[in-house]
């Protein structure tokens, strides 16, 4: 149907508008695709100018309330609230204690860690704090885990301060118990809903209990934040079963191809407990999915650019892990080609990266300083006393660092010649690889790698890498490929989408739960419009199992 700007339902398919127009609680499952802001947005506008009372949405971060906001459009301004849970439960609490930021929290944990003189690591102990705060059941009596908790629970109280977490918990206790009021609402509406916790299911079920007609909006084939206590499609199915919601299905897909779509759905069928969804694919075209072997990461990578540079156009190039992006980010620096890389930090950011640069920098301008002591915190087994040897220019007993202080006067005076700076890199080279530790070594021998591939004194190859860090997105006439992990890509969408790294291990990763392993490679594949490229870059890796459901 067009869409008429002044009635909010036109534009709508006829599931999306049976949900839109549905009264009394409602679930609603959308796949990917399916138009799920274009539901939430008309449904609002649909309540607000037919029936009184105000209306309240919520999203799970700043940027989609304010989308939504943005698009309900200001008509009804005084009658809308919209935020995150947490924003939207702060303004129920009366107590004031100062919130916590992540440093603070660290700070009385690390406090309460030593006093315990508790094995624990840091994050471990974080992680659990996080585990017990996204329940609103009480900790365990026993056990180390709570016996920090409750220690650290103490400690803020002491202070007169709460962590983020509390804000959420706190509105719920108020509401249960009488001290607080749900939100002065008719209509609360609840975006990407599979990812609520245990304490955000709570917030919305006292919101249903005091009435407040509440539709949730969510696919539980996308709820990819387990590690984070979300509870998917437990969650929904309480809702469901709890607020007697009725249940609707928006089961197009606007966005991929046919082929697309029934190879994501025979992979997602694999999974138990989930909602079935006949999903139909609404474009005439049928998609085209190929799958690419090779050797090694670095070909892998080095394809995956080629092919962009030889077919510019929409591309998302996905891994399950952002360091696997670090070699295409790499090879794009290569080919000073632009890109975008979406939330994880740029190769050259990570610090032994950086330290390579560092030293590289030293050796082109001849001034063996600072560069040698951030490399050397990298080196295997170096000692206090070697660190600060090298900070006051002095010889360091290691031998690794011995001979490579030994070795750089030498490199420095070479650096500037093009002939012989590829002999530094290759001397640099081997030596990363014999005296680091394995993670840093990983990050490192790419780092060095990459300056071996280039030509010039180390000083010329050094510019050329700030150069091409330098190239800005807007400076190129067609889209700008955006690299992203498989969690930043959810809710994004590109004519074409490379998957790399499809790989038994890597995805499904080998420490994570198989079932959200399945969702998150369903995440990725269905972002893919027009074309999917499945690529794995491992010599003797076996397939992701996860290529072969496709079919
Ligand atoms: N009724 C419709 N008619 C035509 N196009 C539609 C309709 N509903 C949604 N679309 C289009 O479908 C595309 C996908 O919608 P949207 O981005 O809201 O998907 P989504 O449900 O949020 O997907 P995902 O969960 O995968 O991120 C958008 O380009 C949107 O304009």
């Amino acid at each position: 149907m067009p869409k008429n700007p002044m009635n909010p339902l036109s534009g709508l398919d006829d599931a999306q508008r049976d949900a839109a127009l549905a009264q009394g609680h409602a679930l609603v499952l959308a796949g990917p695709g399916s138009g799920k802001t274009r539901l939430l947005t008309a449904k609002a506008q649909h309540l607000l100018s037919t029936r009184s009372g105000r209306l309240v949405a919520v999203s799970f971060t700043r940027e989609a309330a304010k989308e939504i906001a943005a698009r309900i459009g200001t008509e009804f301004r005084d009658r809308i609230k919209t935020g995150t849970f947490h924003a939207l439960a702060l303004q129920q609490i009366k107590d004031r204690r100062r919130i916590l930021d992540e440093s603070g929290r660290i700070h009385y944990l690390r406090m309460v860690l030593d006093r315990v003189g508790s094995d624990l690591s840091l994050d471990d102990a974080l992680q659990a704090i996080d585990r017990f705060k996204a329940t609103m059941a009480p900790p365990p009596r026993t056990g180390e885990e709570s016996e920090i908790f409750r220690r650290y629970e103490a400690e803020l109280k002491r202070h007169g301060l709460k962590d983020f977490q509390d804000i959420l918990r706190d509105a719920v206790k108020g509401m249960q118990s009488g001290a607080a009021r749900p939100l002065d609402a008719a209509y609360l509406l609840v975006d990407e809903a599979q990812d609520i916790d245990e304490v955000q299911y709570e917030w919305v079920m006292c919101h249903v209990r005091a009435g407040v007609e509440t539709t949730v909006v969510a696919d539980d084939d996308q709820s990819i934040y387990g590690w984070r206590h979300a509870m998917g499609y437990r969650g929904l199915a309480a809702f469901e079963r709890s607020a007697k919601a009725r249940r609707f299905l928006l089961n197009g897909n606007y966005r991929c191809g046919c082929e697309i779509v029934s190879a994501g759905l025979s992979v997602i069928r694999h999974n138990q407990d989930r909602y079935d969804k006949p999903i139909i694919a609404r474009r005439a075209e049928s998609g085209v999915i190929s799958t690419r072997s090779f050797e090694d990461r670095l070909a892998e990578a080095d394809a995956i650019v080629a092919r962009i540079i030889a077919e510019p156009g929409e591309w998302g190039i996905l891994a399950r892990t952002n360091r696997m992006l670090d070699l295409v980010e790499l090879a794009f620096n290569f080919h000073r080609q632009p890109f975008v890389r979406l939330g994880g930090k740029s190769f050259w950011d990570r610090p032994p990266a950086a330290a390579m640069l560092a030293f590289a920098e030293d050796l082109g301008r001849d001034d063996i300083g600072s560069g040698l002591s951030r490399l050397s915190s990298f080196v295997e087994g170096i000692s206090a006393q070697d660190k600060r040897a090298l900070h006051d220019g002095g010889e360091p007993e290691n031998p690794g660092l011995r001979t490579l202080t030994r070795a750089a006067p030498e490199w420095a005076s070479s650096a500037a010649q093009s002939h012989r700076a590829s002999l530094v890199l290759r001397g640099l080279f081997n030596w990363v690889d014999k005296h680091f530790d394995d993670k840093p070594k990983a990050i490192a021998l790419p780092a060095v790698g990459h300056l071996m591939k280039l030509h010039g004194t180390i000083g010329q190859r050094i510019a050329f890498v700030r150069r091409a860090r330098e190239l800005s997105p807007g400076s190129s006439d067609s889209p700008v490929p955006v690299l992203a992990s498989l969690h930043a890509s959810k809710g994004l969408e590109w004519q074409n989408v490379w998957l790399m790294g499809c790989e038994d291990g890597i995805v499904p990763h080998t420490d994570a739960p198989l079932n959200e392993e399945r969702r998150l490679f369903y995440v990725g594949i269905t972002r893919a419009k027009d074309r999917l490229i499945l690529s794995h870059g491992l010599k003797d890796a076996v397939v992701s199992r996860f290529v072969d459901e496709m079919h």
